[in-house]
């Protein structure tokens, strides 16, 4: 199945959910793996890839879990590309747009024609970062819809399977980058939780309803009381919006 075209087939809440394993060691995200079994996309990043190696991929791969290995590649293209070949069976992965495109290009031409090659998302605008930063720490001169409008723009036009992007631009760049691009939306925080370092927000019914493929949602469900309620009323809230 192309996993561009999750919007248009039924598939349930529970598949266009992904969960981070934003924790140190590989014993920490196997307790997590077990805790919440009905979990089955989960986001390897670089806590756990520094702390416990590759090693982790292996073990949810045993599990049959899918991976999006969100390494947020962002160097020379030659580095990129050799980072790429070296990486074994994901689903997804994450490169950033803002290293240009000759990295992007590097990065899709690393995988070539290889059958088990991961669908690559290239981050546009981090969902940290608000107006401001942008304007006045990174000094971009364009608004932030805008920017994150032309990092997607970029990637697409490098060869760039999907796109990382806050809820909030989420329809525009549907709209403007196609059905088949896809859309994968951290930033995300049911009514009432704690925003944390996020600062491009929205719901998690609001995201999928402005076109997001799939969200990434941790601290939500993982630092929620009862994690496992907090996971089954984020499925349970997506499935009414789907
Ligand atoms: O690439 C990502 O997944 C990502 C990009 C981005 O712009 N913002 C963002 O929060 N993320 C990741 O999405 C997850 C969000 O986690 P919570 O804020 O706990 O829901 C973290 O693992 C981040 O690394």
């Amino acid at each position: 199945m192309h996993m561009a075209n999750l919007r248009q087939l039924a598939v349930p809440a529970a598949d266009r959910l992904i969960v981070p394993l934003d924790v140190p060691t590989l014993d920490a995200a196997m307790g997590w793996v077990e805790r919440l079994p009905d979990v089955t996309f989960w986001k390897v990043g670089l806590e756990l890839f520094v702390g416990a190696g590759p090693r982790v991929l292996t073990e949810l791969r045993q599990r049959q879990k899918q991976i999006f290995l969100d390494l947020k590649l962002h160097d020379i293209p030659n580095t990129v590309a050799g980072a790429c070949r070296a990486v074994d069976a994901v689903e997804l992965m994450t490169v950033h747009a803002a290293g240009g495109m000759q990295m992007l290009q590097a990065a899709v031409a690393a995988f070539g024609d290889r059958g088990d090659r991961p669908r690559l998302l290239a981050v546009s605008v981090l969902t940290s970062l608000d107006a401001r930063a942008l304007a006045f720490e990174l000094r971009v001169p364009l608004e932030l819809p805008d920017y994150a409008l032309q990092m997607a723009l970029l990637a697409r036009d490098a060869g760039i399977d999907g796109a990382v992007c806050s809820p909030r631009e989420v329809a525009q760049l549907r709209e403007v980058c196609g059905k088949d691009f896809l859309l994968v939306c951290p930033g995300v925080r049911p009514r009432g939780s704690n925003i944390g370092d996020q600062r491009r927000v929205m719901t998690p019914a609001e995201a999928i309803r402005a076109g997001a493929d799939y969200l990434v949602i941790g601290r939500p469900i993982v630092a929620a009381p009862d994690p496992v309620a907090a996971w089954q009323q984020v499925c349970a809230e997506v499935d009414a919006a789907l």
